[in-house]
């Protein structure tokens, strides 16, 4: 589940014992978690706590557009999740990082944690050009510092001036001390999580290693095999089926819920999490998916609407009427801001 609320938390409770579903907390039993509130599953400090227990807060959802989880909108409600899919539209924005300084020097990067290059940054600002009249609500972006910079530096462009602000959930006191207590504040920002699933594919004993060097070494076939072929891992590393395992199962369980609710999300990640994602959107056969490549810096929009994410292509510049009349709810966005703007 997300954790992606700018919230207050106002109880914690414990699950004991297996016998159904039973919350305690202090001398008080609570049966069911009343609407506009989220039960978020936490872990005792390694994992389970003695007998089992697991840990349990009870959160008061913000009044907030940003306040992200009612457990109504849970997809696993499924006669809500139908008429939700009927219902809702958001977009979806997909962004893979600018030009980090190992793409520069050619290097296999995977999970080795590397920023922008100059031509980096400038991508992602210009990224943030393009995108600047979409609605964001939420941000997803991978835990490493080249896809974070490209989310918070593409932000710094968008019309509408609210602030991203990553949500630091680590632990109880991380929650506390990020707290916001201006429910004004808090609509005027956009919860950016972070979250590893969203890494590059781990690329193993490749990473640092030159792709050109690599490729006379081994032979281009092989290289060619390790980097785009869907289920052969280069050594000791991830295959893009293993990196969607995570990835997309990322996507399905936190992002997809936020869609469904209405969130507009923006996910700034990288080549490979990226394409592992676009081929569940896409449904793209493991064939298909290897000849998919994306360029650092350029925006994806998606519209999720009745179940169906639908590709839309690049917005190629703000001014570009086209890409804002695709839905009356993103011209209607669109129009909003030139008001407020002018
Ligand atoms: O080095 C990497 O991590 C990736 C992305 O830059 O390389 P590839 O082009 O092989 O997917």
């Amino acid at each position: 589940m997300a954790n992606a609320m700018l919230h207050q938390t106002v109880g914690t409770l414990q699950l004991h014992g297996s016998s159904g579903i039973h919350f305690q907390g202090g001398n008080n039993s609570v049966r069911l978690v009343p609407k506009g509130f989220k039960v978020e599953v936490g872990f005792c400090k390694r994992g389970i706590c003695s007998s089992g227990e697991k840990k349990f807060s009870i959160i008061q959802a913000s009044a907030s557009q940003t306040s992200v989880f009612d457990p109504v909108l849970s997809p696993s409600n499924n006669g809500t999740h139908e008429s939700l899919k009927k219902s809702n539209e958001a977009a979806l924005i997909l962004i893979r990082h600018g030009e980090s300084l190992w793409n520069e020097k050619n290097l296999f990067t995977g999970c080795v944690d590397v920023p922008l290059t100059k031509k980096g940054v400038e991508e992602a600002i210009e990224a943030g050009k393009r995108i600047s009249n979409i609605p964001v609500d939420m941000i997803f972006t991978s835990a490493l510092i080249r896809a974070q910079m490209t989310a918070m530096l593409a932000m710094t462009q968008h019309r509408r001036k609210k602030v991203p602000i990553i949500m630091h959930n680590e632990n109880e006191q991380a929650r506390v001390w990020s707290q916001i207590h201006s429910e004004d504040t808090i609509k005027q920002s956009i919860p950016v999580i972070a979250a590893w699933q969203l890494n590059e594919r781990m690329y193993g004993e490749l990473q640092g290693l030159n792709k050109q060097e690599t490729a006379d070494r081994f032979g281009k076939e092989k290289v060619h095999e390790w980097r785009r072929s869907y289920d052969i891992p280069p050594p000791n590393g991830e295959s893009l089926e293993m990196c969607a395992e995570r990835a997309v199962a990322y996507f399905k369980d936190e992002i997809e819920p936020q869609l469904l609710s209405g969130k507009n999300v923006m996910i700034a990640a990288h080549g490979n999490s990226l394409r592992s994602i676009i081929m569940y959107l896409d449904k793209l056969t493991s064939q298909e998916v290897i000849s998919l490549e994306l360029s650092t810096g350029i925006p994806m929009l998606y519209i999720f609407k009745e179940g169906k994410f639908i590709r839309r292509g690049s917005p190629i510049a703000p001014t570009e009427a086209g890409v804002y009349a695709y839905t009356r709810k993103l011209a209607q966005y669109r129009q909003k801001l030139d008001e407020m703007l002018h």
